[in-house]
């Protein structure tokens, strides 16, 4: 299309002809993937080249994962043992060097995965902002106490160390944000990261190679590309892998924790589906859940682990619920990522229109309608949002993560209604819970908190602000994220404890003075 703004045109092919391995970018010969984009460049509709990445298998995994074993040695490498002080420059060298590939990257996150131009940015400066206040956590964790603890009779100090090899693999919807939150705690922790973007975010990755190879100690950090079961498998099956870091979904999380062969050794640390319901009480201020149930629902056209995927409104106000949600959907402009005033842009999963319309098929076939005039219409890479009404337990978007443009509403009489729905339901990731009157939400909440792990209060589902615990209950996550929290995802708590005797004591205060030691605020261990 002859519209593109010229910043964001793609002018010749990114073929991405190099890896990370063990501190060397390494010449890619082989074979390639050729890698698209849904959105068009001509007036004609017609997916986009934009260019390849190499087709890798087994040989490069096992490179990768010999590399992050040296550079682990058991604990004794260089990565893993480096000091505090100069494992947080590294990881300023490397924020410092991203930050010039902001305008690259951005354009990349518009055609890889249609994300719109202010949330393209928002992603990239999110992140930036994700690494800066991870520093700043890393820092604070580290921070000295100027005593040891001690504990009938037993001194004891305190640090947090490495675990070891994490493989890591990201989403698609944040391919920057979210695989950064597991990637950079992983690696200022001292532990050796292999990585394997995801397929659709995975060139706007190329830009920060550089960074990487230049910022860490050879093997610390090792990237590959190609396909789950030609990479992520033979790392797996490797068994040296300690930590299985993944966002994405249950099936690839349980199919690569099955690889390893000795599954005791693994640590998860994942985020997976979710089916985070509003719910919207008869008191509710109408002008705020409907604008929040849109953005929670439909922002980045629904594709977010924590958007709002089903919605319980009131008997008493479903119909001016319904007819007032309905036409603000209506009203959302579909266009491309950096045309303005839009919002709905093209679906990155060519696959994604096809599903979506099933799901509505299947819904209507049980008895909803589709009760936006908009809702379903078609174009070759999206599919306008279609709001769902009644829906009920018989239909696939009910219990279905349908990760797109699709609303479903449900009504309620009593609020254990959907209250027994969550308890059912495989997920428990975050609520929105709209209303006003405290005598009923305050006991609400007191539920709401046993069935998720966020419950937000007259506003949609969101991760953010990042320095907020990052987690779910049941099949939606198992550990937890954060600018802070991440930090004890990816360590062990491990210390020293000592009889209190003269000569120990004197090496604990040697250690707790000395620079060049790694061990910590002691109080931790209370
Ligand atoms: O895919 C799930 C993301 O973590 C959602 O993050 P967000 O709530 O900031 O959009």
């Amino acid at each position: 299309m002859n519209t593109i703004p010229q910043e964001f045109q793609i002018n010749s092919l990114l073929n991405q002809d190099t890896y990370l391995v063990n501190g060397e970018l390494k010449k890619w010969t082989g074979k390639t993937t050729p890698v698209y984009s849904t959105i068009s460049s001509t007036e004609k509709y017609e997916p986009t080249l934009l260019g390849s990445i190499p087709f890798m298998g087994e040989i490069e995994a096992m490179e990768a994962v010999n590399a992050a074993s040296e550079a682990f040695s058991n604990g004794q490498g260089e990565w893993p043992t480096m000091k505090v002080v100069d494992r947080i420059k590294c990881m300023e060298n490397f924020v410092g060097q991203m930050k010039a590939t902001r305008a690259e990257v951005v354009k990349l996150l518009m055609w890889e995965i249609g994300k719109s131009l202010g949330d393209s940015e928002k992603e990239f400066d999110r992140t930036v902002e994700y690494i800066y206040d991870t520093i700043e956590s890393y820092k604070e964790l580290n921070a000295r106490s100027a005593h040891f603890s001690k504990v009938q009779g037993v001194n004891a100090m305190v640090r947090r160390s490495p675990l070891g090899i994490v493989l890591c693999l990201g989403p698609y919807n944040y391919p920057l944000n979210e695989t950064f939150s597991l990637l950079i705690p992983a690696i200022i922790m001292g532990n050796p990261v292999i990585f394997k973007p995801a397929k659709h975010g995975v060139l706007l990755i190329s830009p920060l190679l550089e960074a990487f190879r230049s910022s860490f100690p050879k093997g610390a950090i090792n990237i590959l590309y190609g396909r789950g079961r030609e990479v992520a498998s033979p790392v797996m099956k490797s068994g040296k892998v300690d930590i299985l870091a993944l966002i994405g979904n249950s099936k690839s999380a349980i199919a690569l924790q099955d690889q390893h062969p000795n599954k005791n050794r693994l640590r998860l640390v994942l985020g997976l589906e979710a089916k985070n319901p509003a719910i919207i009480l008869p008191e509710a201020d109408l002008d705020l859940a409907i604008s929040e149930c849109i953005a929670g629902s439909l922002s980045f056209n629904g594709q977010r682990c924590t958007a709002l995927k089903i919605l319980y409104v009131h008997e008493s106000i479903a119909d001016e619920f319904n007819k007032r949600f309905s036409d603000k959907v209506d009203s959302l402009v579909f266009g491309n990522p950096w045309e303005k005033g839009v919002s709905l842009t093209p679906l990155p999963e060519q696959e994604k229109p096809a599903y979506i319309q099933e799901l509505i098929d299947d819904a209507t076939s049980h008895g909803a309608k589709v009760i936006n005039a908009k809702g379903g219409q078609h174009s070759e890479n999206y599919i306008f949002p279609a709001v769902l009404f009644p829906v009920n337990k018989k239909m696939r978007v009910y219990s279905e993560e349908q990760f797109g443009p699709v609303v479903p509403i449900m009504t309620f009489k009593d609020i254990q209604e959907p209250l027994n729905d969550m308890a059912e339901s495989n997920y428990g990731q975050q609520v929105s819970l709209f209303g006003k009157n405290i005598k009923t939400i305050a006991p609400l909440i007191d539920s709401l908190v046993n069935l998720v792990s966020r419950v937000n209060l007259n506003s949609s589902c969101q991760r953010g602000p990042d320095v907020f615990p990052f987690t779910g209950r049941k099949d939606s996550a198992v550990g937890t994220l954060s600018t802070n929290d991440a930090l004890r995802s990816f360590s062990i708590r491990t210390f020293v404890a000592s009889k209190d005797i003269d000569y120990n004591n004197k090496i604990l205060q040697d250690l707790l003075n000395s620079k060049e030691s790694n061990f910590i605020n002691t109080d931790y261990i209370l």
